[in-house]
């Protein structure tokens, strides 16, 4: 395994030596550090009064730490752009619910905001379909008042459907390409679908590809997607037929080239055009921006991204150490050992004993959330209606409506757990989790990240639960000390008196979920 430097408190100058030997680039061993606490007045980082006033109307008093730092640079790196340099890339790692969507969509929709002609100028790439829908929603808010189109690449529709919605219905191939929409949200697969199968889908006007909760894609390779895109963002080599192509320029009915509409790196090396000593070089206008909780130190990994120029912003404690996993400051974690038998009853114990409420409840699988609600359930229907709770389950079985209905179900405080697997470990943005339970404990330190950051987001607090077996204690502890992350997690010991009253109720649902089953 890739040994993890971020996980030691302290870097000596021999550490970063090894790091550096180790193919570890100088860039991410220097990051810019940046205070979790840090905020700022709306009208500081940069972007127009249009915007600052919707971020008004949407409720925004301030910005957090990540946009603070993160909108200026971006908006300084896109004004120095010239078409001879590419504007460089950004990499950025900041707790879960600290606001990295918005440090990317205000400047994304502030830049593009002046644009004359539609073209597809901003791709953002997420692991699934949910998280697809939340940032469009995102972007939906700020883009109101533009003429700036969104649109999402999930698979939700047919592909026809989808691709006339992106590209329109022309029969015309063009060199330029055609979009529909200026901002595209997509998932790997989909996207990948339509670079290979959609005439007129071009990366060539791209200016933002921002890969958010990038550890999780980038350990995905479905169909080598990000090789395929970042080669879609960069002119074809130049061959004997495109040497060709510069004799059958198309011209429109007012004799101007159709080829017009291509971007000028694209132009350069697909017409061979003859250039002078003052013909400057072109290059694809392109920064990828990398967005994740925890950002990989993977050299290869990095590599593969091909970055330009990169910076890398760090919002993290300022106690002088470099942690890969930074969590928010209102969370208070917690782990409970019992023995495997007692599981159900300790979660029952945290559910009714400490009265847990807004909770998500995290399982290893579909099949164990299911069992988990079934037997809650039958506990539940045991008690008087007044101490009875909700609990839903969300898997990825359900329909997306009834997902959605979930959702909303949730966000209006009308559940008091939903059990799900890692589905919503990522991302999802709940702004009202006050709990979050791991049933089951996460077999990677990621995955545990993700799943406690559900709940203290944006400021909030919120507290964490892990229920570790006891055969699995000395693998998690394990796991948290080799992330530096132990010492955060307070050992929550429940005496055996306080579970003895709940483990009657237990075996009765227990004895009627049998009953049922037969
Ligand atoms: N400046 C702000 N003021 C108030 N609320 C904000 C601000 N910025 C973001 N939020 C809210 O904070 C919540 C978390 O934001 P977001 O989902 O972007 O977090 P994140 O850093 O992407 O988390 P994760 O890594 O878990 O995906 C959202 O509900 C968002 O609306």
């Amino acid at each position: 395994m890739f040994p993890d430097f971020a996980s030691q408190k302290q870097h000596t100058q021999e550490d970063i030596q090894i790091l550096r030997n180790m193919g570890i680039p100088e860039w991410l061993l220097q990051p810019t550090v940046v205070d979790p606490e840090e905020a700022c007045p709306l009208n500081q980082v940069g972007l127009s009064p249009r915007l600052i006033e919707r971020c008004e109307e949407q409720g925004l008093a301030n910005f957090f730490a990540v946009q603070m730092k993160v909108i200026p640079v971006f908006l300084r790196r896109q004004a120095l752009y010239d078409s001879r340099h590419a504007p460089g890339d950004l990499c950025i790692s900041a707790p879960t619910g600290s606001g990295k969507t918005m440090a990317y969509v205000l400047p994304i929709v502030d830049i593009l905001s002046k644009r004359v002609v539609t073209r597809l100028r901003a791709l953002i790439v997420l692991p699934t379909r949910d998280l697809v829908q939340q940032v469009k929603e995102t972007f939906d808010a700020f883009v109101k008042g533009t003429n700036l189109k969104v649109g999402i690449a999930v698979g939700q529709h047919s592909y026809g459907h989808e691709r006339s919605i992106l590209v329109g219905n022309s029969s015309e191939t063009l060199d330029g390409g055609v979009s529909k929409v200026d901002i595209l949200i997509a998932t790997p697969g989909r996207l990948m679908d339509h670079l290979k199968e959609t005439p007129n889908f071009t990366l060539q006007h791209l200016r933002f590809l921002v890969i958010d909760e990038a550890d999780r894609l980038l350990n995905q390779n479905y169909q080598d997607w990000l090789n395929h895109i970042l080669s879609a963002t960069r002119p074809p080599p130049l061959t004997d037929d495109t040497k060709k192509a510069c004799i059958s320029l198309k011209t429109n009915p007012f004799g101007v080239m159709a080829s017009d509409a291509m971007a000028p790196s694209f132009i350069a090396s697909r017409f061979n055009l003859p250039t002078t000593d003052l013909d400057l070089p072109k290059i694809p206008s392109v920064q990828k921006l990398l967005f994740s909780a925890t950002l990989t130190k993977d050299p290869g990994k990095i590599a593969s991204l091909h970055l330009v120029d990169p910076e890398y912003i760090s919002v993290q404690g300022m106690d002088g150490t470099q942690q890969q996993y930074a969590t928010p400051a209102g969370l208070k974690e917690h782990m409970t050992m019992c023995a495997t038998a007692k599981k159900p009853v300790v979660l029952i114990y945290l559910l009714y004993q400490l009265k847990v409420k807004r909770g998500l409840c995290f399982t290893k699988s579909v099949e164990s959330a299911r069992q988990l609600r079934l037997l809650l359930d039958a506990y539940n229907k045991a008690l008087p209606a007044d101490q009875a709770l909700v609990i839903v389950e969300y898997s990825s079985d359900l329909a997306n409506s009834k997902r959605k209905a979930l959702m909303k179900q949730f966000k209006d405080g009308q559940v008091d757990l939903m059990i799900c697997s890692d589905l919503i470990g990522r991302g999802i943005d709940l702004d009202n989790v006050a709990t979050v339970i791991s049933y089951d404990i996460p077999l990677f330190m990621d995955k545990y990240i993700h799943r406690v950051g559900r709940t203290a987001r944006a400021g909030r607090q919120g507290t964490a639960y892990t229920l570790v077996e006891n055969k699995e204690g000395r693998y998690f502890k394990e796991m948290l000390r080799q992330a530096g992350h132990f010492q955060q997690l307070e050992r929550l010991d429940i005496a055996r008196q306080d579970l003895e009253p709940l483990e009657a109720g237990y075996q009765a649902a227990m004895d009627s979920l049998d009953q049922e089953q037969e």
